[in-house]
């Protein structure tokens, strides 16, 4: 058995193609009322809608039901990690965990694994990321991702175990590459969607994204991370998605900015926390990242499309 933490779209969208390939999978939501309403309906309507649970998914808010799952997906957002693994390292003892969330805690600046590692110390963390939005996952179609482990036998384990009919992953062993990648983007996708929300135009929005994927490689070498962990499925590949479609969060947050438009608070948006968590660890590091501190400052209300723009495109001329 699989247990996933976290009953939002990833997680549930995961738990879904999982059952399908015939594995046992427990969803484990914090909020019994949801999971009294996902086990009657056996649909996540809040989260998911119109998706149905195959009979292979069992949801319970009691992680103590999940006991047998060697292998624990964490599917909440960035910033509710260290809480809900604080919460519950104890009784995750002994199991493999991989992370699927895409941000950088602002409190520590960690990603994903650096998190586990820290605050569940003794479990085997890993991460599991790439370009994917789970409706599709949820729909079938097919999806590639990396899953990405520092140590090569359990890389090798969880590569098998969560590989499914239309989920195919990579391994890679560079973890921090892989986190970093998935984090970034999302910074990046949130440019991107103001570019499109100002009418900056396609020509503009395919500079920002290339001049973003420098900078996102920029930041991660300087962490330690592998350049061909950058140019794959979890940076450049999940990049491209995510610049390039409405069905994004971050990208239609961007959106919303560039048209002077409000945006829903309820929705899940990594970009926003971790475009903050970028800047600084940036200027810790002395990275240049002016594409993630205009985010940052756009986020914040700090400066205008307009301004932002103009700052960009005012900055001295550079070699490529
Ligand atoms: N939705 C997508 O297409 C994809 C999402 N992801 C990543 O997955 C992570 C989660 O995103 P979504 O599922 O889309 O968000 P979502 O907004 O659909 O759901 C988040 C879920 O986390 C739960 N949650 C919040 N705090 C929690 C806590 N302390 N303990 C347990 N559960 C908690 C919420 O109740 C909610 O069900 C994010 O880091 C996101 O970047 C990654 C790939 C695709
Ligand atoms: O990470 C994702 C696709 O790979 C989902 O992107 P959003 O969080 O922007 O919706």
């Amino acid at each position: 058995m699989i247990a996933v933490m976290g009953a939002g779209a990833f997680g549930t969208a995961l738990a879904v193609a999982l059952a399908r390939g015939g594995q046992g999978v427990g969803l484990w939501a914090r909020d019994a009322g949801q999971v009294a309403e996902m086990a009657a309906s056996r649909r996540n309507e809040r989260r998911l809608p119109g998706v149905e649970l195959p009979e292979g998914v069992t949801v319970s808010a009691r992680l103590e039901d999940f006991a047998g799952a060697q292998t624990v997906l964490l599917a909440m957002p960035m910033q509710q990690m260290a809480g809900a693994l604080g919460a519950h390292c104890a009784a995750l003892q002994g199991r493999a965990l991989v992370a699927c969330s895409k941000g950088i805690d602002l409190a520590t600046l960690e990603g994903p694994t650096g998190l586990i590692a820290r605050v569940c110390p003794g479990l085997a963390p890993a991460i599991l990321t790439g370009p994917s939005f789970a409706a599709d996952i949820a729909r079938g179609l097919p999806t590639a991702l990396t899953l990405a482990c520092a140590d090569p036998a359990l890389g090798a384990r969880l590569q098998g175990e969560l590989s499914a009919p239309t989920l195919r992953i990579y391994l890679s062993g560079d973890p921090l590459g892989a986190e970093l990648g998935g984090a970034l983007k999302n910074v990046i996708a949130i440019a991107a969607g103001v570019v499109i929300g100002a009418g900056l135009g396609e020509s503009a929005r395919a500079a920002l994204v290339t001049r973003g994927f420098a900078e996102m490689s920029r930041l991660a070498l300087a962490l330690g991370a592998r350049a061909e962990t950058l140019a794959g499925l979890s940076g450049l590949g999940d990049l491209v998605l995510t610049c390039t479609s409405a069905q994004s969060r971050n990208f239609r947050l961007g959106q919303a900015l560039g048209r002077g438009e409000g945006f829903d608070p309820a929705v899940t948006v990594e970009g926003v926390a971790t475009a903050a968590a970028v800047s600084k660890l940036a200027a810790q590091r002395g990275v240049e990242m002016p594409l993630a501190d205009m985010v940052t400052a756009l986020c914040q209300h700090k400066i205008t499309v307009a301004e932002a723009a103009e700052a960009l495109l005012s900055r001295p001329l550079k070699k490529e």
